[in-house]
């Protein structure tokens, strides 16, 4: 992110100077990070980070740069970044021009700041706040992407769009596992950002709420500490807060038919979500004082997997074919896998979570903010339908949960969703 110019001077560029780039302490240890290779994807350019860590923190000349315009938004097929700081937004304005204007608003900032620029050029004007607020002066980009999203709120007439929700786009039915929690639930508009440095990915939507004042306030947010998905064969498999791997069968970037198949919509949504795609997101509370008492077999038998190397039972590594007949009847793989859903597939791209002790309990509130990307939402609610025999079930419970449709991507100049609005 760009430097400030001195606010006490006369003479200083509207817009600050090009951005220091920040060297990682693994660069500076001996380059470790010299394998960076970018790649484009689904779309989308994308840098992709050393192979040891499967991530991009490292230098290189341009390779903390997201493209923001694409066909479809980046943040999708976007090889997943480290860090998440999702917010859901109300619309507290009745005027449908000014859901409009905030959405032309937000994609000017979110192009700048994906670019590692401030979000706005106004900052340096003695009497007037800074359009930047300054916590990522000094930052890369860090790969940051913005990915703006719509729930079926927005469509309830308020803004006359109505005849324009897409029949997919309505709310999650009642599912097993649901102990929701209003208040983490739902919105009307959405953003996702993610960026391996978490001040910067905090900045973007810091800023984007700042931008939203008058028209869009924030209803509920979560912020992700390490990603628990590769959409990507060039990244690693992390592990979640369970500690086994995950993302192994995740649906991938490279992946081109599968995206169009399971992740992109088709003819079947209006023409304003060509290039789009669905967001379930559900916050999953993990009971990890009673997993941690939980034997090495019995954790192993939960998922059908083995812990240290991944492989799935009756294979020896990771990446070996899962053979369903060998998994556990009631194991979270063996009931998550296609052929137990129709089919349905998703990509999923969550982050871990901790925000302290729970309140009653003295537990641990720490879990897996899932969020899958798929072409309908009826995907995630029939995998989710048939986790309801999951063994998993014992050990985690979902507290919030929102869906929102992602329209596609952006040309320079225009912004996210003036197709619904034009
Ligand atoms: C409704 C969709 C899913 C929810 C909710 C979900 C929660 C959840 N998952 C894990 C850990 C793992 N999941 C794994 C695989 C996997 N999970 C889903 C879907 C949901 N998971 C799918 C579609 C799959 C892929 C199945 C396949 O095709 O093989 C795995 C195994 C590794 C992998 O392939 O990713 C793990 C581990 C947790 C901890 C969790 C809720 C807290
Ligand atoms: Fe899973």
């Amino acid at each position: 992110m760009s430097e400030p110019t001195d606010p006490t001077s006369e003479s200083q560029p509207a817009e600050p100077a090009r951005p220091r780039r920040r060297l990682s302490r693994r660069a500076l240890l001996g380059g470790a990070g010299a394998g960076a290779a970018a790649l484009a994807a689904g779309g989308v350019g994308i840098a992709i980070g050393s192979a040891d860590s499967g991530s991009s923190s490292s230098s290189g000349a341009g390779d903390h740069v997201v493209p923001f315009d694409g066909e479809h938004q980046a943040g999708i097929a976007t090889a997943a970044q480290d860090r998440l700081h999702f917010a859901a937004f109300d619309v507290v304005s009745d005027r449908r021009e000014d859901v409009a204007g905030l959405l032309r608003a937000w994609t000017e900032a979110a192009r700048r700041m994906t670019a590692g620029r401030p979000p706005g050029p106004a900052n340096a004007v003695e009497l007037a706040p800074p359009d930047d607020t300054g916590e990522a002066f000094g930052l890369t980009a860090a790969r940051l992407t913005v990915t703006i999203g719509f729930g079926p709120s927005l469509f309830d007439g308020r803004f006359g769009l109505a005849a324009r929700r897409p029949a997919a786009l309505r709310d999650l039915p009642a599912l097993p596992g649901d102990e929701l929690d209003g208040a983490r639930s739902g919105g009307d508009l959405c953003v996702q950002a993610c960026a391996d440095d978490p001040q910067v990915a905090f900045h973007a939507v810091r800023n984007l709420a700042r931008i939203a004042r008058g028209t869009a306030v924030i209803r509920w947010s979560q912020l992700g500490f390490g990603r628990t998905s590769s959409t990507s064969r060039a990244q690693d498999t992390p592990r979640n807060l369970m500690g086994f791997k995950d993302g192994t069968n995740n649906l991938k970037a490279e992946d081109r038919a599968a995206l169009a198949e399971s992740v992109w919509v088709g003819g079947e949504a209006p023409d304003w979500m060509r290039g789009g795609t669905y967001l379930v997101a559900r916050r999953i509370r993990m009971l990890i004082e009673v997993w941690d008492r939980a034997s090495l077999g019995d954790q192993e038998q939960t998922f059908g997997r083995h812990k240290v190397s991944g492989a799935p039972f009756g294979g020896r590594a990771e990446f070996d074919a899962v053979d369903p007949a060998r998994l556990p009847a009631d194991s979270h793989v063996r009931l998550a896998r296609p052929e137990s859903n129709g089919g349905a597939a998703l990509l999923r791209r969550g982050y871990s979570f901790t925000d302290g002790l729970d309140d009653q309990l003295g537990q641990l509130d720490a879990g897996l903010f899932f969020i899958s990307f798929q072409r309908d939402p009826d995907a995630f609610v029939k995998v989710q339908s048939s986790l309801a025999r999951d063994a998993l079930n014992e050990y985690i419970k979902h507290v919030g949960s929102a869906v929102f449709a992602v329209p596609g991507g952006t040309q320079p100049g225009g912004y996210v969703g003036q197709p619904l609005f034009a």
